[in-house]
């Protein structure tokens, strides 16, 4: 994967655009994504080791708004399960073209590696097949939150028993005085990362209209009502978090 540093918000800008998933990001999505959400590598290695325990034999499972395939390629190098193929789908094309580039790269180095296929489309279009595993590591909170619960239902219909969704999220705190601590904490974390107030300010506004975090809270009334049956979180660092939800 590309090692180019994130220097995106480094300059000011007279006027900040919305965030999108386009080919500069694309260019620098690793490093950002590293220093921008604590825990990131402990969550997508992890997430390998999860979905080992979950896959069921002759099944899918998703990656869905892959990136550039870290999780896929956590998929891949984990689970063992006769039988089992991963289906990454991301709608930004200049992620899946450097997408299929890495995962390439991957096959060619290594034997033995499940089976992919990266899909350029909107998740929300998706006509899922029987899964085992669905991971959505830091995607919903990207979904317009009146399509979250239809999506859910959707992926809870798919999965097979024995499966099981996992969703990573940036949190966001009913308690204020909770909300704030948190979030000091995590301009701390940029910073220590190397990001000056300038890059983490612009960042803040590029994100702020098409990035909707929910409470922990929310999440569970809404995995619940998609007919979720358990919902564990298994990972917090800071205001990013993980849960298993269980059909
Ligand atoms: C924060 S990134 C995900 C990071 C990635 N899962 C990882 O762990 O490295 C969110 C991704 O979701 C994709 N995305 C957002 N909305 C989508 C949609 N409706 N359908 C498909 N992909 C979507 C974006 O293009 C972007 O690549
Ligand atoms: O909350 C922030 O400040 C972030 O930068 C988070 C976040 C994310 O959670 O996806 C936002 C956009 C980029 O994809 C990388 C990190």
């Amino acid at each position: 994967m590309s090692k180019e540093p994130d220097r995106l918000f480094a300059q000011p800008l007279a006027q900040v655009p919305d965030f999108a998933f386009n080919e500069d990001v694309v260019r620098v999505f690793p490093d950002m994504i590293k220093r921008s959400v604590p825990g990131y590598p402990t969550i997508v290695e992890n997430l390998g080791v999860l979905a080992a325990q979950f896959a069921q034999p002759n099944s899918v499972l998703y990656d869905l708004g892959s990136s550039l395939g870290a999780v896929t390629q956590a998929l891949r190098r984990h689970v063992r399960t006769d039988g089992c193929r991963v289906i990454a789908v991301d709608n930004s094309a200049a992620m899946v073209e450097r997408c299929r580039e890495y995962l390439n790269g991957q096959d060619s180095m290594f034997q033995e590696l499940l089976p992919v296929e990266v899909i350029e489309g909107d998740i929300l279009a998706l006509a899922f097949q029987p899964a085992s595993v669905v991971a959505l590591n830091f995607t919903l909170q990207f979904i317009a939150p009146d399509q979250r619960t239809a999506l859910l239902s959707r992926i809870h219909q798919s999965l097979l028993p024995g499966g099981a969704l996992i969703l990573s999220e940036k949190l966001r705190f009913n308690d204020p005085e909770e909300h704030a601590l948190l979030t000091d904490l995590h301009v701390a974390f940029k910073r220590a990362n190397g990001y000056s107030e300038l890059e983490i300010a612009q960042k803040r506004s590029a994100i702020e209209n098409v990035m909707k975090p929910d409470s922990l809270e929310e999440h569970r009334e809404r995995l619940m009502a998609a007919g979720f049956s358990k919902v564990v979180p298994w990972f917090q660092c800071l205001n990013f978090a993980s849960l298993i939800a269980l059909p």
